[in-house]
């Protein structure tokens, strides 16, 4: 199996989950993206009834309304039965990096508040502590950047400005603001350290999710494996 195998595998077991008439939050990147397309599929076949989707990107919500989900905002919902969702890295007690995408700021609203957080990574994402090999992005409002950029200084990270691809200058969030990526040496405590980052006046939100998932799906050569509590 390669990692592209490893993604739908994971994403199709995550199917597993979803029950007639639930409110699933929609994920963001490529994990997930998977995920939509088989769940647009169970719902158009009639497998699947009154399933609603709130998305936690514009991506998510493209990729839904593409993939036939209905979708519906957080201000509409009383709950979110499950949420579903891809990471950068996994930790060996499930704390998560997320927000490659830029996406954090409404994963984490939305993912903490699911009765069920399912997390969808191909085996590449596992690491024996966070920041082993990623960033935490920080979501940033914008003309705070480099003072908070200066001040992770204090927590021996160096942060980045990220730069957009396909626009001039910086990328901007679906929430009109901009991501810093922070390098950290090794992160020993991530619950601690997302209290803190998300301290610091002009933090929108920051991509470490301590204590959050209740379920890690892992795509490997061998099949899906899984991680639980
Ligand atoms: O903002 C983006 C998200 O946190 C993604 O869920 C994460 O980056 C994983 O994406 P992918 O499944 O493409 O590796």
């Amino acid at each position: 199996m390669n990692v592209e195998e490893m993604k739908k595998a994971v994403a199709k077991e995550a199917l597993k989950f979803i029950e007639d008439e639930m409110v699933v939050g929609l994920g963001t990147g490529s994990t997930t993206a998977y995920f939509i397309k088989y769940l647009g599929k169970l719902i158009m076949d009639g497998e699947l009834e009154e399933v609603y989707g709130v998305p936690t990107s514009y991506q998510a919500r493209l990729l839904a309304l593409e993939a036939g989900v209905p979708v519906v905002g957080l201000d509409e919902v009383d709950a979110i039965d499950i949420a579903v969702d891809g990471a950068d890295e996994v930790d060996p007690q499930m704390n998560l990096i997320k927000g490659r995408g830029a996406a954090l700021t409404m994963e984490k609203i939305i993912e903490y508040r699911a009765g069920m957080f399912v997390v969808l990574v191909d085996e590449t994402k596992l690491v024996e502590w966070l920041g082993q090999k990623m960033p935490v992005p920080i979501e940033v409002v914008p003309v705070a950047w480099r003072a908070i950029a200066e001040e992770l200084e204090v927590f021996n990270a160096t942060a980045q400005l990220r730069m957009a691809e396909k626009k001039d200058g910086p990328v901007v969030t679906d929430n009109g603001n901009f991501i810093l990526d922070a390098k950290f040496h090794r992160i020993e405590d991530p619950l601690d350290l997302e209290i803190e980052l998300n301290n610091i006046p002009g933090v929108v939100e920051n991509g470490i999710f301590a204590d959050i998932a209740d379920l890690v799906l892992v795509g490997t050569k061998d099949g899906v494996k899984r991680m639980e509590r």
